[in-house]
């Protein structure tokens, strides 16, 4: 979190996550699914500049303004095509916004300027993460004081993932909805590769899909893989992965499937989909590695490819000059 100097701005980074385990335990009276799954941030985010409002300008003090534009390796320059995600009050931004206004009471209002690089319905959290961003920003710009645990109750109110976001751990066991978080230990660091078909996946109708297949398997536990992260050995981490959605998903999104082929070509440690998809990621060995494999994967028509590495050390939603864009 970065804070302009006229007291009146912050800058925050809102990370994407990975899904390195996911196991779907049940589904609930409430129409949710008690999950089991690991996440860990990573260094692709979101920004946000969060404003007082000016209200020289003739504005409503406590309004809420989303101002969006994109800039990422996934989006396309070409600026006729329309934003793939709203800016009034269903962005989960403004909603975070107006649930904080409706719980202190507060009268103030913000103009919000999202850069977005996070791929939308890709199952990397860029929804949730922007909105848990919004309120650790708010909190501070309109001098709240909500401690964490206050602000975890209210990004639950969000969405599943919303917490993981609030938390500042880089890695964490997520049971419950997803809202119930234990951080877990990650050692060293490794390349990513993220490949996105063509298409987007919607949550429920994956958890849908997952509940017509589902039959009565064990439960994969997800010990190995946790003592792998704490070791630090990322052959291990990389040969756990699993994700109880994919199959799932692949029956609903046949480039995500082709994408899942191609992927196994190479020889990647691990490979596997992320959350409820449609993204998909493999674990490197090195750069060299995510160099040249990114490469071969974006000669496939449908993909948009990207590489990243662990979102580690740094400040919670924290934000570095040195490693910050002109371009945001
Ligand atoms: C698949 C994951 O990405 C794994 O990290 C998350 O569980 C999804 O979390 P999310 O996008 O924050 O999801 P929410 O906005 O809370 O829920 C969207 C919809 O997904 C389904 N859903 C979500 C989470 C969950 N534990 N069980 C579910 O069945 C429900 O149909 C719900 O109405
Ligand atoms: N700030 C936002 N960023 C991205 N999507 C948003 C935002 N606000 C609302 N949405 C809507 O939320 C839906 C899910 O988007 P998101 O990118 O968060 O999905 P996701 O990566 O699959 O999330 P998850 O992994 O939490 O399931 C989209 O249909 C999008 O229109």
């Amino acid at each position: 979190m970065c804070h302009w100097p006229d007291g009146q701005s912050i800058l925050a980074r809102a990370p994407a996550k990975l899904n390195l385990h996911l196991e779907v335990l049940g589904r609930r009276d409430d129409g949710f699914h008690d999950l089991e799954t690991v996440m860990v941030k990573l260094d692709l985010h979101d920004t946000l500049q969060f404003r007082t409002i000016n209200t020289d300008a003739n504005v409503d003090e406590s309004s809420i303004q989303l101002d969006c534009r994109y800039s990422s390796p996934f989006f396309q320059s070409d600026v006729s095509s329309p934003p793939p995600i709203p800016v009034d009050e269903s962005n989960l931004i403004v909603k975070a916004a107006r649930l904080l206004q409706q719980t202190t009471g507060v009268t103030q209002g913000a103009h919000i300027e999202l850069v977005k690089r996070i791929p939308v319905q890709a199952g990397l959290g860029g929804g949730s993460s922007d909105a848990a961003a919004t309120l650790v920003a708010l909190n501070q710009l309109w001098g709240l004081n909500y401690s964490t645990a206050e602000l975890s109750q209210l990004a639950a109110q969000l969405g599943s993932d919303v917490p993981f976001f609030i938390d500042s751990s880089t890695a964490a066991v997520c049971r419950g909805r997803g809202e119930i978080i234990t951080p877990v230990t990650i050692r060293g660091n490794f390349p990513v590769i993220l490949a996105q078909p063509g298409s987007g996946l919607s949550t429920p109708t994956v958890f849908k899909k997952w509940s017509e297949l589902s039959s009565q398997k064990a439960c994969r536990s997800v010990e190995p893989l946790l003592e792998a992260m704490s070791s630090g050995k990322t052959n291990s981490v990389a040969r756990l992965l699993f994700n109880a959605l994919q199959i799932p998903a692949e029956q609903l999104n046949a480039q995500l499937k082709q994408l899942i082929s191609l992927f196994q070509k190479f020889a990647l440690p691990g490979t596997l989909m992320t959350g409820s998809g449609s993204c998909c990621f493999g674990i490197c060995q090195s750069f060299r590695q995510a160099t040249s494999i990114s490469s071969l994967l974006r000669t496939a028509p449908f993909s948009r490819v990207c590489v990243t590495t662990l979102h580690h050390n740094r400040m919670h939603h924290g934000y570095y000059r040195s490693t910050y864009q002109a371009n945001g």
